[in-house]
């Protein structure tokens, strides 16, 4: 991998424009700095937020974009001041690779809700150069926003669990939703919602999902562990299931009506909004009066819910469900993940595909 002192060409796979097509592009990593840390990169889940980003779906996509913040790696080289890694751990880097430390979401140990995160990818590091996500043979990131990969994951179980798996993690803990025998509602059964459904059912919660088609029942019920399954065109079932949830974890990436689902509610429940949408989103307002509901929102979760949720995937058994694909294909992996054509979640096998060797275009 080199010294320390040397800069580091690497391989990644970018989108040039709004496209968000990968192909292979060289760069170079800054030098290993005193608390960095040099992860070759094993793995890397593809994210619905990969696709909203590369295709710019956001308006501030900056190309070329390496994507990928579900990486899982192995620390080849760290810096002189490192104290928590060393060469060989298997670890993990997630959405966020810098911080201010300074504020009051940083000092509260809630990292993510810093106005002056670093992204990593799409955004700009402390020494002026763009950051680049997990789709790239190597990623030198700071020991603070590195996470140990517990014994007993694999590691490319592992990867979803870094940005999916926190995600639905951290506002059950946040909104004191952990209590067994609460109603769930899992909307949206995508890669962070089928984490959402085995959160919540390793939680003791009786999870209903609810999904825009019938496709997923037999899956949801008898491979996930879901309790119920609504479709949220059947009106009659969605009347029938009127006010019987606690909360809804709401993971659909596209506009779409509020109404039907702040009516599952109970009195005081929660609707999590997860997904990134960038079009108003309306309801009239009884329909949060008449039952003292919330509409609320979560982004990831802190570097200690990171920890945490892999312990607690490792302590209940819980692994993520993916389909494992070399880096060649994966522009039909984003498609097919645009078509919701994936059960739950793609995982690229970085190391595997032997990215360095393929000519840069
Ligand atoms: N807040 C946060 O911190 C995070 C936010 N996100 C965001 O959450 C959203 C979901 O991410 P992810 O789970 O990776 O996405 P997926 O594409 O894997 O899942 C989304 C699910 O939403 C449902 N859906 C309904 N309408 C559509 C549509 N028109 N197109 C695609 N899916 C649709 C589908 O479920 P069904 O078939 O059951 O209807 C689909 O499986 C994204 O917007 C992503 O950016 C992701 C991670 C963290
Ligand atoms: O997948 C993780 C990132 C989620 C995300 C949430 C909100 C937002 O504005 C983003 O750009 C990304
Ligand atoms: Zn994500
Ligand atoms: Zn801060």
């Amino acid at each position: 991998m080199g010294s320390l002192a040397a800069e580091k060409t690497v391989t990644g796979w970018a989108a040039r424009d709004a496209s968000g097509h990968l192909t292979p592009y060289n760069y170079t990593l800054r030098k290993t700095g005193p608390e960095d840390v040099v992860v070759k990169v094993l793995y890397c889940g593809i994210c619905h937020t990969d696709i909203h980003q590369a295709k710019n779906h956001l308006g501030a996509s900056k190309y070329p974009m390496v994507p990928g913040h579900e990486v899982v790696g192995e620390v080849v080289e760290v810096g002189p001041e490192v104290t928590k890694y060393s060469a060989g751990d298997v670890v993990g880097v997630g959405v966020i690779v810098g911080c201010c430390r300074e504020c009051h979401p940083c000092k509260a140990n809630v990292e993510q809700y810093c106005n002056k995160r670093i992204w990593s990818y799409n955004d700009v590091y402390t020494d002026g150069r763009p950051t680049q996500g997990g789709f790239a043979s190597a990623m030198i990131v700071d020991q603070k926003f590195v996470v140990k990969i517990p014994a007993g994951l694999a590691p490319e179980q592992a990867a979803p669990l870094l940005c999916a798996g926190v995600t639905v993690y951290s506002p059950l803990k946040h909104f004191g939703l952990m209590s067994p025998g609460l109603r769930g509602g899992i909307l949206g059964l995508g890669g962070v919602g089928h984490m959402g459904v085995k959160v919540a059912k390793s939680m003791g919660h009786h999870v209903t999902v609810i999904s825009s088609s019938a496709k997923k029942r037999g899956e949801a019920m008898d491979d996930l562990g879901a309790d119920a399954y609504l479709v949220s065109s059947d009106e009659a079932a969605m009347v029938a299931a009127a006010d019987s949830l606690d909360y809804i974890i709401n993971t659909v990436p596209v506009h779409h009506p509020l109404e039907p689902y702040l009516a599952l509610l109970k009195l005081d429940g929660k609707l999590i909004l997860m997904g990134v949408i960038n079009q108003p989103l309306s309801f009239i307002s009884p329909m949060v009066m008449l039952g003292r509901k919330s509409i609320t929102g979560s982004f990831i979760g802190s570097m200690a819910e990171t920890e945490e949720v892999l312990k607690f995937c490792v302590d209940k058994g819980l692994t993520s469900q993916i389909e494992v694909v070399k880096m060649d294909y994966v522009n039909q992996a984003i498609e097919r993940l645009e078509r919701n054509d994936v059960r739950y979640r793609f995982v690229v096998d970085v190391a595997g595909s032997n990215i360095d060797d393929a000519p840069p275009v």
